[in-house]
Formats: C-alpha cells, structure tokens, sequence
C-alpha cells in the first residue's frame, strides 16, 4: 500500500494531463450525441410503420368479430321481429300493405334497433327506434338480406337486415311486406375500438368503387398530391379487406389506412378510413435531430465556464485538502492508486478521508470511553500541568478534598509543593518523577481546601515526543478505612476486648524491651503476676456476665495503682500482670504488691452485688529471679502458686525452693492420675454428733491418699490439684461408690444406720449423669438412699439454673439427704435459700474456730443457726476443737458438731473401734465383713 502523502502528490503532478483528458472526453460524448440522434430517428421511422401496421391488423381483426357479432345478433333479432310481424297480421286479418303500420305499432322492439316496416315492393312505410322519423324517406334500403348490410340514414352508416312477412292462406303463402332492422350504434362502437389502437376513424362514402383505395386514401388525408411512399395489404395480399399506405414527401410521411367492413357484399359497401394520431416523430426528424445538435454544441460551449469553476470550486478544495494531508502521515490509503488516472486520484482522496473519519469515529470514540473512565473510577485521579498545578480531576477527587471543580483546578496538592509533615517528601517525590518518571508512596496531606485522608498514591509524569514533561497523572486511593482496619486487627492482636488492657502477647513485647532496657542501664524490672482467688465460685454462682463486670472492676482498680511507665496487662482468665522498672530494690516491688492487695480489699458493687475478691500475687524481679521476660514470667507464675497454697490472698517474692514445690506439685499431679488404678485412695469417716443427746446422727467421708511415691498427701495438696486438672470428677465418683459400698458393708456388718456424707463437687454434680451415678451407686450396694447424703458448695445450690433445682429436687424425692457445706464462705443468696430442698447448713469451720475469740466469727455463726432454724434446717458446726465451743455452740441452737473434739477423721476399721467405744456399748463385738459390688 502506497503512503496517502506519495497518492496525493501524483494525483497533484498529473493535473495537466487530467485537463486534456477531459476535453477528449467531451468531444467524443458530442460525437456520440450526433450519431446516435441520427439512428434513433432512423430506427423511431422504422417503428413507426411497424407498430402502424401491426395496430391496424390487430384493429383490423377487432372490428370483423365486432360486425360478425353485431350482424348475427341482428339476424336473430330479425327473425323474432319477423314471426311476431306475421302472428300479429295474421290476427288483424287485414290487407297486407296498409296493416304493415299497424303490425309495427304492436310489436315489443328495444329502443336500441330501429324497426322498419316496408310493403312488398320495399317502400319503407312507418319506423320506429332511435332514427329520427324525418329521415324516414330518405332510408335507402335497397336491397337487404338477413345477413345484413351497411346502408346510410343520413350520414350515419348503420348495419342492417329484412325479411319478408308472409301471411298463409288456405293452400298458398302470400308475401304481404318487409320488415327490417337496423342498429344505430355499432359506428360509435367502432370508432371507439379505433381509437383504443391509436387511429382516429371517419366513415368514407358507401357507393364508391373500392379499388382505387390508395386514391380514396389520399384524397381523405387532404394530400392528394403526396407521392405513396408505400403500401401494404391486410391478411396476406387481401386488398379487398384493406390497405395501409405510406406516402408523403421529404421530411414529411403520413401514414393511414382504408378498412373495407365485413358484410359489405351489398349495395353499399362500407370503408373506414383510419389515420394513425401523430406521433412527435412525425412532426419532422429533422427538428428533433437539430434540436439535438444545438444541445450537444451547447453543451460543448457551456463546458469550458463548467470545467473553469469546476476547478475552482471542487478540484482546488481537493488541492487543499492535499496540501492539508501533506502534514498528515497517519493517513493510509485503503486501495493503491493507478498512476496518472483521475479517477484513481479521486478515489484515493475519497479512501483516504474514509480513513480519516474513520479514525476520527475512533478518536472521539475512544475519547468518550476513557472520559467515561475517567469520571466513573472509584480512585480519585488528577491531572496536573508540568509544575503541578491541576488542570483536571475527578469526581472521587474533588470528592475526597471536599471542595468543588473551580475551586481545585489550578491548585497545587500539598505534597508537592512541600510544607507537609514529612517535609522531605515533596522533594522526594519531584527527584523520582524526574529521575523515574513516577513515584508510589503514601501521602496524608493534599491540601486543597480540608485535611486530605491519607492516601495511597502513583503519580508518573506523561511526556512529549521530545521527552519533556507535559503532564502529571496521580491516582489516589483513600487508605483511611483500609489503616482504621488495620489498627483494628492491631489493636485486637495486641489488647483484652475485655478490659482493653494490653494482652499478653502486648505484654510480653513490652517486658522483653524493658528487660534489654534494663540490662543495658543496669536497673531491676519487677513482674507481678496476680490471680483473682476463687474467681470461678463467682463465675459459677452470680453467672459469666457477673464475672466479667468484676474483671473490668479489677482491671481499673489496677490501672489506677499504676504510675507511668507501669504496664497493666491481662495475662487471660483471671490473671493480670503488672511490670514496674523503677526499683531500687525487690523489696519495692514486695510494697507495690501488698498495695495492690491493699486496693483489691475493699467490696466491689457489681451488677447489685456486694463481692469480696483478693488476688494471690507472685512476684520476680529481673536479673535476680530471671534474666528473660519468659523466665521472670514462669517464675512470678510459680510464686503466685505458692502464694495461692499459703492461703491465697498474699503475695510471695519468688525463691527457687517455690519452684521446687511446683515442682513437687507437678510430680504429685503425675502420681494422682493412676492413683485410683493403684488403689492409693482410702476413705476416712468422721463423725457427726447431736450435741444434745450426744448421739452419732452421720459421718462424713473423706478422701486420703496414701502415694506409694510420695506417702500420705495432704487433702489440701491433692484436691486442689485434682480441680485443677480435672481428676476430681474421678475421683468424686470413687468417693461416691466406696461410701456406698461401705455403708452395705456396715449394713451387713450391723453397725448402726447412719447415713454417709459424702462431698459433691460443683464439677461432679454439674455432669449430666450424676444423679444416674447415684442411682447406680446406691442400687450396686444396696443401701436405702436415707443412708446417703450429700454435702454440694454453696457454689453448686446458688447456681441458678433450671437444671440444678430440678436436680436437687429430683435428689430429695429419692430420699437422699442434701446440706451446704462450708456455708458462709460463699456467696449464699439467703433469699435462694428457702427454695432449695435442702436439710442441712454446714457451718464452715474457720468461723467455728475462732467463735470463743471473735466476735465476727461468733457473729457470723450466730446469723447462720438462726437463718438455719429460722428455715427448719438442721445445722451441723465444722471444726469443732474444744468442749467450750461445744457449749457455746449448744447455746446457740446448733444441733450437730463435728471435728476433733469427738473425733477426728479414722479409716473404716478404726472409725467402728471409736464408734463401738463412744457409744458406750463397748461389749458389744463388730463383726468384720467385706462388701463388694458382686455380693449384691
Ligand atoms: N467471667 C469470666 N470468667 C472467666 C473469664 N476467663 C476465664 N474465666 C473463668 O475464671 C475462672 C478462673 O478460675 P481459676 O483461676 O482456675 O480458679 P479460681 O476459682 O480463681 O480459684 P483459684 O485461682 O485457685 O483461687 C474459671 O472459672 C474460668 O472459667 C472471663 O473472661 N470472664
């Protein structure tokens, strides 16, 4: 494909040869003007005959089958006519010729044939019809037969046909008159059938002799000097049908024809003389032609002027549109050019701007697009001159400043001209547009107007050809919800949602740098680990919602113990830790610590409670107890243990000796999970004893564990590590099924039918099938359900649960005895507790201890028996150590008293020894038996 630029450049250089060219051409479309105006006149006289003469013989045939038609119609007619005629004279009976009038009169006869009545000699003597009877006399009928003939009335030729009338007498038929028929208007009808073939007709004279019938021609043309050009007979050389003839002179021809009609063999033949109607051909050839002529020389004159403003007004458009293309080389021609034709130069010029708005469709289409684009994009875009300045911007844009087109365009955002936060910024951006091209980063100053959101940015500088900045193009993206997210998840990863204290990830971060801090300056970082104590019985009695408006309680009053500096942070459960780093010695952290306990102190009003709460606190100050964060963690853990096992509510400093005790608790936790296995646990009774009658009324069973590692382990040790890794219910279960199976084996024994106490764990009892364990532990052994009881916490009959009362009922309807134990230690609901279906209140012993020398205690004790009798319950005091306490105990209305002073716990075999003594029948001898599941 040849360049648009090289096309129009021919087409410029072959304009002279275009001029010649197109002076040829007009020259030769005047010749053939002349020519051909020649032959069409030749060929238009040639047509003219032709079609003439085929007219005539088609006209010719028309007008035979019309007369034929007419002719026979008129004979049937006749016939008619003529029967009538003889019916009716035959009737009149009259004298033929003078009747004739009469017989016409009657006859029925159309208004369209003229019925004439003639005597016997042919005189016509009355007509009626359409003819006018004053032309009566000058009918000539002559002489007439049914198959009719043309006869005159006046100057109308008029087809007609007679018959005789004949009347029959005896023995002859005589013929009386004539009666003929004539139509009037069959010449009409022939004229018009004429006239539908092009000829105009006229009626020539009847008597004539028909064969000079060119002569008759002539003469009827008015031409009677015209030389006969031609002549040509109808129906194969039949002259006596008719001819056409031709004749004229010079430039002038006429053509016509005579038509002899059929049923002229009468007296009167009949012609027709036809003239073609002129045709333009026939008003002169030559004029036609000259006209012609005079057209194409006009023409040829009109040319020069044409082809002079042709040239000024289309072909130097052209040239400019050339010149205009010169500039342009993105043009390409669709289809090559044919050197040195105009018309190849044209439709190069035509393909090229066929191109060229194609393109241009392109453009404006593909700048609608990107226009589109450009508003709809959900980043805000701008455009800026080389310095900065914007000239366009986006919705999203104007959007995000908040402020309106006029007001932004031709503004300078804030990061490139400097003076944001980050001053160094503008600068950095305008070294990598010039260097780079384009700079991606983040930008929280725009400027225009309001704060700009921060904001994700790509700006890359649009260049010209040359490689000089014309434009900046920046992209913003608003990174607001994507870093509000983002600090979100942060702050999630790094806070309780809780308390919104730092976690303890947060936490430990901050201890690791406060340990390299402190390493680096020689100084002490102390770690207070703190835990609620019995934070579950919380948890369990007053619901988790309860529980976690006392951590939060928690979590502030630490925070408000706390200097700056001082980090808080909950550890998880009930766990908070504290990190102070500035200590002068461990001891600060020890007075810190004991403040806190200090602040915890005091009630805390929770959800309409009133609740006590302490922490047990472990302390471990770096470098002395750890040189890590991990180590001073595990080490502040193991003293908040040991803290926990000297009563809780106290903080211990850590030592490596508390280290060797969890240690030793770890090891025993290993031991009690195959203790049952290695029957390790025995069951100790102590009694319970009315004070009154001094009688025994229950014992109460206790767990021991005799380790074959470790010896006798201390209840305290072993339980509290049971609970916590959840082998109590094990071992529950065991305390459940060997108090029953001891009471079957006293039962067999004979030893007296006290009940067996035995202590539920909240754990236990919350199983689903726990009172089905019952059941089954009761029906293996055979013991009356009276002979069992249950000791639940407080923490378990509190829990106000649907399940939990329907259970204590379902309890009591079986029959086995419920109590509280350690009651007054909780968080008893007093309110709650006259729907419980309970039947004993166990005062704890820490109270009973201490009711001779503290008046709360006794105060305590004292609120307790009379809340229990108040509630007719039977009240049994723990811990009772001495026979004053027993008195006081008495005075107070308490009914039983357990604890050392009457016994303490015993194994089996020793307890029915003291028993058989305190009952005073020491006579009497125990039988020794052995229950198992398998005896019953
Ligand atoms: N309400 C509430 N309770 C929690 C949350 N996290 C843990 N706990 C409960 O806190 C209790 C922690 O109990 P522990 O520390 O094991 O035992 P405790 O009852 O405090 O007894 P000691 O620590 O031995 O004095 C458990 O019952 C947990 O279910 C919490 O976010 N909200």
């Amino acid at each position: 494909m040849s360049h648009p630029i090289i096309a129009v450049d021919n087409w410029l250089s072959n304009q002279a040869m275009a001029r010649k060219l197109r002076v040829l051409i007009a020259l030769g479309v005047a010749l053939l003007v002349v020519l051909s105006s020649v032959l069409l006149a030749g060929a238009a006289r040639w047509w003219q005959g032709r079609s003439a003469s085929r007219a005539l013989t088609a006209l010719q045939v028309d007008l035979d089958a019309e007369v034929r038609l007419a002719a026979s119609g008129l004979a049937r007619r006749l016939e008619s006519v003529r029967r009538d005629a003889e019916l009716v004279h035959s009737l009149a009976g009259d004298a033929p010729a003078q009747d004739l009038k009469r017989v016409l009169d009657r006859l029925d006869s159309a208004d369209d044939i003229i019925i004439v009545a003639q005597d016997d000699h042919g005189t016509p003597l009355a007509a009626r019809g359409v003819v006018v009877r004053s032309g009566l006399q000058a009918l000539q009928l002559g002489w007439l037969g049914a198959q009719g003939q043309w006869v005159r009335l006046g100057e109308r030729p008029m087809l007609a046909v007679r018959a005789p009338i004949f009347q029959d007498s005896p023995g002859q038929r005589v013929k009386v008159g004539y009666v003929a028929l004539m139509l009037p208007q069959l010449p009409g009808q022939i004229e018009r059938l004429a006239a539908r073939q092009g000829f105009a007709a006229r009626w020539l004279g009847g008597d004539a002799d028909p064969a000079p019938m060119a002569d008759d021609l002539r003469m009827a043309l008015w031409r009677s000097d015209a030389p006969v050009l031609g002549e040509q007979a109808f129906d194969e050389g039949d002259t006596q049908r008719g001819v056409l003839q031709k004749f004229g002179s010079g430039d002038e021809v006429l053509s016509g024809a005579i038509l002899n009609l059929p049923t002229g063999s009468g007296p009167v033949p009949m012609r027709l003389l036809l003239q073609q109607n002129a045709g333009w051909l026939q008003d002169g050839h030559a004029f036609v032609i000259a006209a012609l002529l005079a057209l194409v020389t006009a023409c040829l004159l009109v040319a020069v002027p044409v082809s002079g403003l042709a040239r000024r007004y289309f072909v130097q458009p052209f040239e400019r549109l050339g010149d205009a293309l010169r500039g342009d080389h993105s043009v390409q021609p669709t289809s090559s050019p044919t050197a040195g034709s105009p018309h190849s130069e044209f439709d190069r010029l035509r393909d090229m701007a066929n191109v060229l708005s194609r393109e241009n469709r392109e453009l404006r289409h593909d700048s609608a697009l990107w226009s589109s684009v450009f508003r709809h994009a959900r980043e805000a875009i701008c455009v800026t001159d080389p310095q900065g300045r914007i000239e366009i911007a986006n919705s999203t844009f104007l959007s995000l400043c908040g402020l309106g087109e006029a007001e932004t365009l031709g503004q300078i955002p804030g990061f490139l001209v400097g003076g944001t936060e980050d001053a160094t910024q503008a600068e950095e951006i305008w070294i990598a547009l010039r260097k780079q091209g384009e700079w991606n980063g983040e930008v929280r100053h725009v400027r225009i107007g309001e704060e700009f959101p921060v904001c994700a940015v790509s700006i890359f500088a649009i260049r010209d050809e040359q490689g000089a900045v014309q434009h900046l193009a920046a992209f913003f993206s608003d990174n607001t919800g994507h870093r509000e997210q983002e600090a979100r998840i942060q702050y999630l990863a790094h806070h309780d949602t809780l308390t919104g204290l730092p976690n303890r990830a947060r936490f430990m971060e901050r201890l690791r740098t406060a340990v390299q801090t402190a390493e680096r300056g020689g100084r002490m970082v102390a770690l207070l680990f703190i835990d609620l104590d019995r934070f579950k019985v919380i948890n369990d009695t007053l619901g988790h919602a309860v529980g976690d408006e006392l951590l939060r309680t928690v979590a502030d009053r630490l925070v408000r113990t706390c200097e700056s500096g001082e980090v808080v942070a909950r550890s998880g459960g009930d766990e908070f830790v504290i990190m102070l780093d500035r200590l002068r010695e461990p001891a600060d952290a020890q007075r810190a610590a004991e403040h806190i306990l200090a602040i915890m102190a005091p009630t805390a009003r929770v959800s309409g409670h009133e609740l006590a709460i302490t922490p047990s606190i472990g302390i471990a100050v770096y470098p002395e107890h750890g040189i890590d964060a991990e180590e001073l963690v595990r080490n502040a853990d193991v003293a908040m243990y040991y803290a926990k096992s000297q009563g809780r509510n106290n903080c211990q400093l850590f030592s490596p000796r508390m280290a060797e005790l969890a240690e030793e608790s770890l090891s025993l936790e290993h031991a009690l999970r195959t203790a049952a296995d290695r029957d390790e646990f025995i069951l100790y009774y102590q009694p319970q004893i009315e004070m009154a009658t001094r009688k025994l009324v229950g014992v109460e069973a206790l767990i021991r564990w005799n380790s074959q590692q470790f010896g006798m382990v201390s209840p305290a040790k072993f339980i509290r590590i049971a609970e916590e890794c959840g082998l109590i219910l094990q071992m529950g279960d065991w305390v459940l099924r060997e108090a029953c199976r001891q009471r079957a084996e006293w039962n067999l024994a004979g030893v007296a039918d006290f009940p067996i106490a035995v202590n539920v764990s909240a754990l236990q009892f919350r199983q689903p099938e726990f009172i089905r364990r019952v059941e089954e532990a009761l029906q293996i052994y055979g013991i009356s359900t009276t002979q069992l009881e249950l000791e639940l916490t407080e923490s378990i009959v509190m829990h106000e649960s649907g399940a939990t009362a329907a259970a204590l009922r379902r309890l009591r309807d079986m029959g086995v005895a419920l109590s509280i134990d350690d009651f007054g230690t909780g968080y008893s609901s007093l309110g709650y507790l006259k729907h419980l279906p309970i039947q004993k209140l166990k005062v704890d012993g820490a109270f009973v201890r201490g009711i001779e020398s503290d008046k709360a205690d006794r105060a305590i004790v004292e609120a307790i028996v009379s809340l229990g009798r108040a509630l007719d319950l039977t009240l049994v005091a723990e811990g009772v150590e001495q026979r004053s306490t027993i008195t006081v105990l008495s005075k107070l209305g308490c009914h039983v008293a357990q604890g050392y002073y009457y016994c303490r716990p015993l194994p089996a075999e020793e307890f029915v020894s003291w028993f058989s003594q305190f009952n005073g029948e020491g006579k009497r001898q125990f039988q020794s038996a052995t229950v198992t599941p398998e005896a019953h």
